[in-house]
C-alpha cells in the first residue's frame, strides 16, 4: 500500500466505549487508508466488534473523535457510515429469516423502489453472489430461514457488497468465514484481494491466523480494549502474531500427537445417515473423539442433531446408550437464551446436580459458573450479567461450559470453535483430550482441517452420506478434500 499518497477513509483518536464497568475501549488510535486491507486481530472480549461498531455507526463513542474523509462527524450514525461509503458485516447474522434473497437485499437498498424492483434486487444480489462465490447455489427467491448458516453468511457477505445509488468505500468483515468451509472461505478472500487492488478497502477480523497473514497489507493487534501493535503484514508470522495478542504458541499438533490409550470399546452411538444406501454407518465408542469433516452443509450437523434427538426418542438407524449433550455451532438460533444471565445459560444442562429440594440453588449455579469462568477464561466482570453482554466468542465458551460441565457421557459439538480465540482454543482441545481420556464421547463437526488431529478417525461427508473413514495416520488436508468430492457407493 502507497501510504503516503493514499487518501484517508476514516480515522478514529482517543475513541473510548463504556458499558458500565467495562472499558470494552479504552483510547483507540486507528486509521483506514484507500486500498488497503487492514487484519483486526486479538483475543476473545480484546474490543474488535465494538471497534467495528464505532465505525459503523451502530454504537455512539463514550470518548474521542471520528473522522470521515476530511469531515470530523459530531453525530455519526449508521446513516451516516453508509453515505460515506461504510458497511459492516457483523458477526451475528442481520438478515430477516422470513424474507428471500431478493426482499433482504431491497432492506438494505431504499433505490430498489417501483416497479420492478424484486427482478432488479434478484439480478444485483445473484450477480454478486457469483462474482464472490462462483457455482454457489443460492437462489435469490430463497428464504433465509430456509439457508444453512453458511450460506446465510454467504448472502450477507454478497450483499454488503452490492451497490446501488449510494458509494462504497470500506466493508468491514468480523469473521466472515466463521461458517464457511475452506474452499468457501478462499473464494471470498480471492475476491477480497481484488476489492483492495481496485482500490477499495477492507478489514478483516480473524481469529484463523493464516488468513489474516495471507490476504491482509497491514495488520492491527488488540489487547484489552487497546490497540498494542500495528504494523504491515509482511513483518509479521504467525508466532509474532501469537506473541502479541498475549496467547500462548499453538502447540496443538504435538500434543494431539500424544497417544491415546483406550481401555474399553464400549460402544455409545452408532448412526446411519439417512440417505446412505451402502450400509456405512458412523460409529463412536467411550472414551472416543470422532471428527466429522467434508464440505459446510453436507449432512454433518443434519446427523448430529438426529443423535441428539435419537437420545430423547428412538429413531430408525441410530442408537445412543448415555446422555447427550449439544454445543450448537449457531449461537444464535439454537445456543444461547438471549433473556439469562451467563451462569443460568451454563446451568440449564446440570438442573439436577444445582437443585436443593424443589429450586434450583443459586450458590450451586454460582459455583458452577465461577468454575467455568476460570477453567476457560470467560471475560467478565460478573457470571450474573446477562449472556448478551459477552463478546460473540465468550458466549461461545459459555456454550462449551454448558456442555462439558455436564453429566453426558456424550457430546456433540456441530463447529464449536468458531470465533473463539487461538489461545482458549488450545485450552479447550486439552480438555476435550482430557475429558475423553476419563471415558467422555466426542462427535466433533469442524470446518478447520487443524482440529481434525485432536480426532481418533474421522468420517466424511458427501451429499447426506459417510464417504470415508480416516483413521488419524491417514489424515491430511488432500486426503479429505479428495474425499469431499467423492460419491458414496
Ligand atoms: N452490550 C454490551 N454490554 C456489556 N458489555 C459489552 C457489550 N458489548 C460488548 N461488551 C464487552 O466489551 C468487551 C469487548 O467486546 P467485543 O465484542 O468488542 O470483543 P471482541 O474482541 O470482538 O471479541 P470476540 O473475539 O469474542 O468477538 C467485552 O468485555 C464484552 O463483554
Amino acid at each position: 500500500m502507497p501510504a503516503e499518497v493514499s487518501r484517508t477513509i476514516i480515522r478514529l483518536d482517543g475513541v473510548e466505549k463504556h458499558f458500565g464497568a467495562v472499558r470494552a475501549l479504552d483510547g483507540v488510535d486507528f486509521a483506514v487508508a484507500e486500498g488497503e486491507c487492514i487484519g483486526l486481530v486479538g483475543h476473545n472480549g480484546a474490543g474488535k466488534s465494538t471497534l467495528m461498531h464505532m465505525i459503523a455507526g451502530t454504537l455512539s463513542l463514550s470518548g474521542g473523535r471520528i473522522t470521515v474523509g476530511d469531515t470530523v462527524e459530531d453525530s455519526y450514525s449508521i446513516l451516516r457510515a453508509q453515505q460515506r461509503g461504510i458497511r459492516c458485516v457483523f458477526q451475528e447474522l442481520s438478515l430477516c429469516p422470513n424474507l428471500s434473497v431478493a426482499e433482504n437485499t431491497r432492506v438494505s437498498h431504499a433505490a430498489l423502489r417501483g416497479f420492478g424492483w424484486r427482478h432488479r434486487a434478484a439480478t444485483l444480489i445473484s450477480a454478486k453472489l457469483d462474482e464472490i462465490f462462483p457455482g454457489h447455489d443460492i437462489s435469490a427467491s430463497d428464504i433465509v430461514s430456509d439457508l444453512s448458516i453458511g450460506r446465510r453468511q454467504m448472502v450477507e457477505i454478497a450483499r454488503a457488497f452490492t451497490v446501488t445509488d449510494e458509494p462504497l468505500d470500506l466493508v468491514i468483515l468480523d469473521e466472515p468465514t466463521s461458517s464457511l468451509d475452506a474452499q468457501t472461505a478462499g473464494q471470498l478472500l480471492a475476491f477480497v484481494r481484488r476489492f483492495v487492488t481496485g482500490g477499495k478497502s477492507c478489514i478483516l477480523i480473524s481469529h484463523i491466523l493464516g488468513e489474516v497473514l495471507g490476504n491482509t497489507d497491514r495488520i492491527v493487534v488488540m489487547r484489552d480494549g487497546k490497540v498494542v501493535v500495528t504494523d504491515a503484514a509482511k513483518s509479521f508470522n504467525r508466532i509474532r502474531l501469537v506473541a502479541a495478542m498475549g496467547s500462548v504458541e499453538p502447540r496443538q499438533k504435538a500434543a494431539a500427537a500424544a497417544a491415546i490409550v483406550r481401555t474399553t470399546s464400549l460402544e455409545r452411538v452408532r448412526a446411519r445417515p439417512e440417505r446412505q444406501t451402502d450400509g456405512e454407518e458412523l460409529v463412536a465408542r467411550e472414551g472416543e473423539i470422532i471428527g466429522l469433516a467434508g464440505l459446510a452443509g453436507h449432512g454433518q450437523t443434519d446427523l448430529l442433531l438426529a443423535i441428539y434427538r435419537a437420545a430423547e426418542r428412538r429413531r430408525p438407524g441410530i442408537s445412543v446408550t448415555a446422555p447427550v449433550a449439544l454445543v450448537a455451532g449457531d449461537r444464535q438460533s439454537d445456543g444461547i437464551f438471549p433473556q439469562w444471565s451467563i451462569a443460568a445459560n451454563i446451568g440449564i444442562r446440570s438442573l439436577n446436580r444445582l437443585r436443593s429440594g424443589l429450586l434450583i440453588s443459586p450458590r450451586r449455579e454460582a459455583d458452577l459458573a465461577q468454575d467455568w469462568q476460570k477453567k476457560i477464561k470467560i471475560r467478565t466482570p460478573d457470571m450474573t450479567n446477562n449472556i448478551l453482554s459477552l463478546s460473540g466468542g465468550n458466549q461461545q465458551k459459555a456454550l462449551f461450559a454448558r456442555a462439558l460441565g455436564s453429566d453426558a457421557k456424550i457430546v456433540l459439538m456441530d463447529d464449536p470453535m468458531r470465533g473463539v480465540d487461538i489461545g482458549t482454543k488450545l485450552e479447550v482441545y486439552d480438555l476435550v483430550r482430557e475429558e475423553a481420556q476419563k471415558g467422555r464421547t466426542f462427535l466433533w463437526y469442524t470446518t478447520e482441517t487443524d482440529e481434525l488431529d485432536n480426532c481418533d478417525h474421522v468420517y466424511v461427508f458427501h451429499n447426506g452420506r459417510i464417504v470415508a473413514n480416516l483413521a488419524r495416520s491417514e489424515l491430511t488436508e488432500e486426503r479429505i478434500i479428495h474425499s469431499s468430492f467423492s460419491e458414496a457407493g
